[in-house]
């Protein structure tokens, strides 16, 4: 059996989560999705609705399913696999879950990455993220969910453009926090689902996985290098960038910026084969030491004694299982890297516990 893509969409309250949401539901190429959704909030699907199939359950027009959860998600989800394994519900193809506006997405993707139930059959496709252009700002400066939201999304999607002149400086803030995800704008919603969809390793097409579209480690170098080669330390420090916006700073005298300032992103690079004991030793190792810190980690590599690529990737103290690819790149360097999301850890600390850990074996700066 397939393993099922999951899309999961956040954004903090009031973002455009639902509206986005519900607009993607009536393009063709959304057909035969489940949707998971915590409540039919302000923007229901309301409009869409064909069919109940029992409480919690509606059948969408679009051929799609939706389940709302007022308890756990994690059991919403067994229960929305169970359904489907005993054609309770039509078969779907994806899965999209819209976590409240304040919701860590991390238990949701411990859970399809390891849950025994589900955790083979659905695999998490990519994270999107709404950021309200109008509110965006003043929400990472108020929370720190809101920030941990935008710094572990695959895809950022501005809403509410059309209610502000232009929004360069939260953009440049969010390239800071997160220099790997993808900024998007949707005006109510309006954006083709191809450019939120497929962020994994694997297509639903069944295309070869695509390591450079997944781990997008050029990012970080391209966003290092902006910095005039001042490295890591500059992390978050986009107020370089002339914008031709002071505004930013007005209201924000000393604390500007805190949330950002505690998160980190880097990739680091490795020159020779690892060896996978090692390796899985450093890991565990930094597991154990910074688990709630390591937002997100997604990594390519180079293992002695294996022809192919080993991918790897986890949110926090869980790991998914490593998944060997085909083969690597034709023309380009096995080079294992490893890209980071963090929380209180720096880049130095995290390299210096993994070359330690490591031993003989060198961890390079790219
Ligand atoms: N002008 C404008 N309004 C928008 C846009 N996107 C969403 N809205 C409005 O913003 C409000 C909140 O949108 P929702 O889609 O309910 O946001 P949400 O993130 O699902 O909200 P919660 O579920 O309460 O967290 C609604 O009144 C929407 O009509 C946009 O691009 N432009």
């Amino acid at each position: 059996m397939m393993t099922i893509p999951v899309t999961i969409l956040t954004g903090f309250l009031g973002s455009g989560k639902s509206t986005l949401l519900n607009r993607l539901l009536r393009h063709p190429a959304m057909g035969e999705t489940a949707v998971v959704i915590n409540e039919f909030g302000e923007v229901g699907l309301d409009h869409l609705l064909v069919r109940q199939v029992d409480e919690d359950i509606v059948l969408l027009n679009a051929g799609c399913l939706c389940c709302t959860v007022r308890g756990d998600m994690v059991t919403a989800l067994h229960d929305l696999f169970l359904k489907r394994v005993r054609g309770d519900v039509p078969e779907f193809q994806r899965l999209a879950i819209e976590t409240t506006g304040l919701a860590d997405p991390a238990p949701i993707i411990h859970t399809l990455m390891t849950d025994p139930l589900i955790g083979g059959r659905f695999r998490l496709d990519g994270v999107v993220t709404v950021i309200d252009a109008v509110n965006g700002e003043k929400e990472l400066d108020e929370h720190i969910e809101a920030v941990k939201q935008a710094a572990v999304a695959d895809r950022l999607v501005l809403s509410k453009t059309d209610l502000v002149e232009d929004s360069a400086a939260l953009k440049a803030r969010l390239k800071a926090l997160n220099p790997a995800a993808i900024v998007l704008e949707a005006i109510e919603g309006d954006i083709h689902p191809d450019a939120l969809l497929d962020c994994g390793l694997f297509s639903s097409s069944g295309k070869a996985p695509d390591v450079a579209q997944w781990l997008r480690d050029e990012a970080y170098r391209d966003r290092d290098e902006q910095h005039h080669g001042h490295g890591h330390h500059h992390d978050h420090d986009h107020h370089d960038h002339d914008h031709g916006h002071d505004h930013h700073h007005d209201h924000h005298p000393h604390d500007v910026n805190r949330h950002d300032a505690r998160i980190s992103s880097f990739c680091l690079t490795f020159d020779e084969p690892l060896d996978w004991e090692l390796f899985v030793s450093a890991l565990e190792m930094l597991i154990s030491s910074k688990g709630e810190d390591l937002l997100r980690i997604k990594g390519i590599l180079d293992v002695i004694g294996q022809d192919r690529p080993i991918a790897v990737h986890g949110v926090q103290h869980v790991f998914h299982p490593p998944v060997p690819l085909p083969a690597w790149p034709a023309g380009e360097p096995k080079t294992s890297k490893l890209v980071f999301i963090t929380r209180d850890l720096d880049r130095a600390t995290v390299e210096g516990l993994l070359r330690a850990a490591l031993g003989g074996q060198e961890v390079l700066l790219d």
